[in-house]
């Protein structure tokens, strides 16, 4: 059990080109806690993500990993010939996780009738779902979400809602850049 923060960061700072997009940015997400990064675009949010995933080197400061992440990202890493199934047991097989729970984690994410279908034929919705299915594959403190809301239907908002809320109750934190309406509780909001 960690008593402490689950992911915490100290004076972030980051260049791009000749401009400097964010400086001294500190965090720390605890258990039950959400984490909300707000920003125009091109503010930085992503890169500040990137960061706090370890993806990307800071200009300045530091983060401190005190339990394990998943990072889901805006673009949702499947290739084109991937499918849900595929994509999901090439996932378990890289992480240790079981591979029997597949099957389950595509009814609960509703790609049970895509499951066999080609990245390439699937819908922006039915890719997002695929990528946000990872976060159920093995259980991991902290998720790292970049608009994790993007593409889904009402019914996909609900459920990803209902995932962060179930993670949160089990001491799970979330730290996720989103436009808009959350739909969840933030414990604190970020700008950059
Ligand atoms: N690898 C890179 N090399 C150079 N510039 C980069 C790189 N990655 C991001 N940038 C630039 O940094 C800025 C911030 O990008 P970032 O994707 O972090 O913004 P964002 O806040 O997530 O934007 P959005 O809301 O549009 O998703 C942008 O101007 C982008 O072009």
């Amino acid at each position: 059990m960690i008593t402490g923060a689950l992911l915490s960061a100290t004076d972030l700072g980051m260049i791009r080109g000749e401009r400097i997009l964010f400086r001294n940015v500190s965090l720390a997400a605890h258990a039950g806690e959400a984490i909300v990064l707000r920003g125009a675009n091109g503010a930085g949010k992503t890169t500040l993500l990137r960061i706090l995933a370890g993806l990307t080197r800071p200009e300045t400061g530091s983060v401190d990993r005190a339990a394990s992440h998943h990072w889901i990202a805006h673009r949702e890493g499947l290739k084109p010939h991937e499918t849900p199934r595929t994509h999901l047991g090439l996932w378990a097989r890289a992480w240790g996780a079981p591979t029997d729970q597949i099957d389950a984690v595509l009814k609960k994410m509703v790609l049970i009738r895509p499951s066999d279908v080609s990245a390439r034929h699937l819908s922006a919705g039915q890719r997002r779902r695929t990528a946000l299915a990872r976060l159920l594959l093995q259980e991991r403190p902290v998720w790292l979400l970049d608009e994790p809301l993007t593409a889904l239907d009402a019914d996909g908002r609900e459920l990803l809602l209902s995932m962060i809320s179930e993670h949160r109750l089990r001491g799970g934190a979330i730290i996720a850049a989103i436009h808009g309406d959350a739909g969840f509780d933030s414990s604190r909001e970020v700008t950059i």
